[in-house]
């Protein structure tokens, strides 16, 4: 079998000052008013519970709507705030607030490799919900139809190898064959010692310092997914 993609978004496909100065502002202003309007329906509910029991049990909707917030600034990868700041995007997305942007060299390649006959995947700790969003209203178009598969951390979380065994196991052929693309060092040491083959993604906007040699540790490094070669 050949090669397949997965990627990384946050500082991979599309820029970190994006997602933390435009998407988690959005998400951490909306919170109050979209917990007030959608807090009693079931799939909201059942995140909101999942934070009251970290936060040692029974709490009112205004402690939880504070947690997350703090959560946002602390950059938290927790499953409950990713699935509600999906939600909360959504009327962002809808109403135009904004679009996303991709670096400009992604759209090309994504297309390319999809019509090259190469599976594409996503692996973001944004929810797939989320996911689905971003590559939907992106500035180059909508480019859900390239991917065939999409993973969150209900897999598991991205510094984990077992996440990487579980999305081999679901993505379907060898971990040999999929080439992971991600600009954290160590969500790609997981996916190695899981079997993937890894690219740095390592972009002058989001890294003003390149990261070479150990920095690198190991893994092939490109600026532009123009370079990335399988
Ligand atoms: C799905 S877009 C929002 C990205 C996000 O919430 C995030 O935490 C970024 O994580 P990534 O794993 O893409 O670096
Ligand atoms: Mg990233």
């Amino acid at each position: 079998m050949g090669a397949r993609i997965l990627t990384d978004i946050e500082g991979t496909t599309s820029s970190i000052s994006f997602v933390r100065d435009v998407l988690f502002p959005y998400a951490r202003r909306a919170l109050p008013g979209f917990v007030r309007e959608h807090g009693d329906e079931p799939d909201v509910r059942r995140w909101l519970d999942q934070v009251a029991v970290e936060n040692g049990g029974v709490c009112s909707d205004d402690v939880i709507v504070e947690t997350l917030q703090g959560w946002i600034d602390e950059d938290r990868k927790h499953t409950a705030l990713k699935a509600l700041q999906g939600m909360v995007w959504d009327a962002g997305y809808r109403n135009a607030d904004f679009t996303a942007p991709l670096y400009p060299d992604v759209a090309p390649a994504l297309r390319a490799w999809r019509d090259a006959g190469v599976p594409l995947a996503v692996y973001s700790s944004g929810s797939v919900p989320a996911q689905k969003l971003l590559f939907g209203h992106t500035d180059a178009g909508d480019l859900t139809g390239v991917f065939d598969a999409w993973f969150d951390t209900a897999v598991g979380h991205k510094r984990d190898a077992d996440s990487y065994r579980r999305i081999a196991a679901e993505y379907g052929g060898n971990a040999g064959d999929i080439v992971f693309l991600s600009d954290i060092v160590e969500e790609l040491d997981a996916a190695r010692e899981a079997g993937m083959r890894t690219v740095l993604l390592d972009r002058r906007a989001d890294y003003p310092t390149p990261r070479m040699g150990n920095a690198a540790n190991g893994h092939t490094r490109v600026e532009s997914f123009a370079d990335v070669t399988f």
